[in-house]
């Protein structure tokens, strides 16, 4: 039979595409703000109509997504001469699950998400008579408790609480998704994440980065380690070993800035944890984000706006179940912009404050660009922007001038060693963990890691980067990777390492712009117009251009690099290097099977390792 579907001829006209791009960018915001506005109503107020109506209007943003995909096809972009029009379109294949054309498949993909966000969200852990939930109960006593059994009864009861609940929700979730961006044409889901990034060397570029950075983390590694075994006994925790998991202040062992006072270089210095000033001084959560908005607004960014101030949620309400997790909302509406956090008085928070304004900075630079272009310049871009100002606000200097530090800055070698202590449990330490998160997600999605052996593979690769050990036995029923909001929240993560990269480049370009001269560690750009301007500059571009355009905007370079941060820590990385050395203390760990053992123990091969070292350090005693 004759062929009747005549191709139609594809639209070549360059003005009647403007026009469709007015047009769909009115739609857009109509329908992202409904979207999001239903998103807010739910993860604010957790219960079965909000769910429902959210999972409604997420279903009605992604028929106008996958609807206004098939019609950009209409057109022939590739006749187009304007970059701009020609880039606007190109990312009208952008739209993730609403790629799912089975109606069936997607309602229920959109439930499922629904689903495991509340599973996360409503998780607590049974303790005698009380339930303890994850924010701020299990959050505090992971960051202060020094009792090695309480600690491990708080790891595993949050693991047990959504693990298992998660692990056949996500292999569901994998499933459809896959489906989904496999009709846009992109192999698995890893693929179209790694899409975003415009780069093909994009895997490669940061195994690179990560291979320059690994000899600091190793370093800060052993070091950790041998403090820990002081505190602990070395019965816990050998000096060969991977440090078991629940030891490190945080519940997935990705900052260990919460136990710097067990690992603080020098004692008797200066406190650098303003905790407890902020507590005493009676800072609340408002003052927190009136600080921040301060620093923002010293460096001539975009204040907060009306909207921000009346209806952003800043501490978990009384009465009703709500999404703890901190984060940042854009309405699509140019004026709409709020935070949802449920803050808690720490220094920890105030970073998190900082973090989440970055966000809404970014959201309010590039609020008048089209909106497929409301975006970073990449995703890792939207991550660093508050944890680059937030590099100037924790700086000591900055913290005396806020009222966190009383009497004289003691500004010797031994205090800047303390400060940079507690900066790398907070950057370095998060380098591999963040690293490994979606190596993890991307073997699950193009099918490297089959279904029944998740969590052994993600233990592998757990300890493979962060040379971290489960404290307990763990197998195939426990789901640890559910355990970290991102994973169930269908929240990509390498933009975190990305972003812990890029922001010591942001940081080093904007202290130079405000005429900061000495360490890089000690530039506080705070009241920088110039240091403004160069960040200001770049945010207003979202993601108009590829990002080594922006990138080259405020660092005068097209490529993400890791000299700054090398910069940023010499002295630490010096002096860890020379302690390590002074004590004996070897870096790296020699592998275990958690699978085998719950504690760590010598398995044949470590055994082995460990008796040739014993004989070669003899002999090279004896041939001294
Ligand atoms: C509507 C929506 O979802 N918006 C997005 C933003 C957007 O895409 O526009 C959003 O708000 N995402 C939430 C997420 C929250 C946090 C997070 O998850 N952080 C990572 C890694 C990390 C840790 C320390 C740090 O200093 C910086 C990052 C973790 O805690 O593991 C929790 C505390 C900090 C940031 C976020 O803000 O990135
Ligand atoms: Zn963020």
């Amino acid at each position: 039979a004759l062929c009747n579907s005549r191709a139609q001829a594809l639209i070549t006209d360059e003005e009647q595409a403007r026009q469709w791009l007015d047009q769909y960018n009115s739609l857009a915001e109509h329908y992202y703000s409904l979207a999001e506005e239903a998103n807010w109503a739910y993860e604010t107020n957790i219960n079965p109509q909000n769910q429902q109506a959210q999972v409604q209007a997420s279903l009605n943003r992604d028929k106008f997504k996958k609807e206004a995909y098939d019609n950009s096809t209409q057109f022939d972009v590739n006749s187009f001469t304007n970059e701009t029009v020609k880039r606007l379109f190109n990312k009208m294949k952008n739209i993730g699950n609403a790629g799912l054309s089975d109606q069936t498949k997607l309602n229920r993909l959109t439930r499922l998400l629904a689903d495991m966000k509340q599973v996360y969200s409503t998780g607590k852990v049974p303790d005698g008579d009380r339930e303890l939930v994850f924010e701020p109960d299990l959050t505090n006593e992971l960051a202060n408790s020094r009792d090695y059994d309480r600690l491990q009864f708080i790891w595993k009861g949050w693991r047990d609480a959504v693990g298992p609940t998660l692990r056949d929700m996500y292999k569901e979730y994998v499933t459809l998704k896959n489906e989904a961006i496999g009709e846009l044409g992109y192999n698995d889901v890893g693929d179209y994440w790694r899409s975003w990034y415009e780069t093909p060397t994009f895997e490669d570029d940061l195994e690179a980065l990560w291979q320059e950075v690994r000899p600091m983390y190793l370093e800060l590694h052993a070091y950790v380690r041998r403090r820990l075994g002081e505190f602990y006994g070395k019965d816990k925790i050998d000096e060969n070993d991977p440090i078991p998991a629940h030891l490190l202040g945080n519940m997935w062992s990705q900052q260990w800035n919460n136990i710097y006072d067990l690992v603080e270089p020098f004692s008797g210095k200066q406190r650098i944890d303003v905790t407890s000033a902020m507590v005493n001084k009676g800072w609340d959560a408002l003052r927190m984000f009136n600080e921040s908005e301060q620093f923002f607004t010293s460096l001539g960014l975009i204040p907060m706006t009306p909207d921000f101030w009346r209806d952003s949620m800043i501490v978990r309400p009384e009465g009703r179940e709500v999404v703890c997790y901190a984060s940042a909302w854009d309405f699509y509406n140019r004026r709409d912009f709020r935070i949802k956090m449920c803050t808690e008085v720490t220094q920890d928070d105030l970073q998190t404050v900082h973090h989440e304004m970055g966000h809404i900075e970014y959201f309010l630079q590039y609020k008048d660009q089209p909106v497929p272009f409301r975006d970073g310049a990449n995703p890792g871009f939207h991550e660093a922007v508050g944890d680059c100002l937030a590099l100037s606000v924790s700086t000591p200097k900055h913290l005396k001038e806020i009222g966190l530090i009383d009497g004289v800055l003691q500004e010797d070698d031994e205090a800047d060693i303390n400060y940079l202590m507690k900066q790398a449990l907070e950057k370095i330490a998060f380098l591999p963990f963040a690293y490994m998160m979606d190596q993890w997600r991307w073997k699950v999605f193009d099918g490297r890691i089959t279904p029944d052996n998740m969590n052994q593979e993600w233990w592998k690769l757990r300890q493979q980067y962060q040379g971290i050990v489960p404290p307990v036995k763990r197998d195939e029923n426990d789901f640890d990777p559910g355990c970290k909001f991102h994973i169930p929240a269908d929240v990509p993560y390498i933009r975190y390492f990305v972003s812990f990269i890029v922001q010591f480049q942001f940081y080093e370009a904007m202290c130079d712009a405000s005429g900061h001269t000495g360490p890089l560690y000690k530039c506080d750009f705070y009241r920088s117009p110039e240091a403004g301007q160069l960040l200001g500059d770049m945010l207003k571009l979202g993601s108009s251009r590829p990002w080594p355009e922006a990138m080259e905007a405020i660092t005068g370079r097209r490529a993400m690099s890791a000299a700054p941060l090398v910069r940023y820590f010499e002295p630490l990385t010096t002096w860890l290097r020379q302690n390590n050395t002074d004590s004996g203390t070897k870096t790296g760990w020699t592998r275990f099977e958690p699978w085998t053992s719950s504690a760590p123990k010598m398995t044949g091969s470590a055994m082995a390792t460990a008796l040739i070292c014993v004989l070669c350090c003899l002999f090279s005693r004896l041939m001294i």
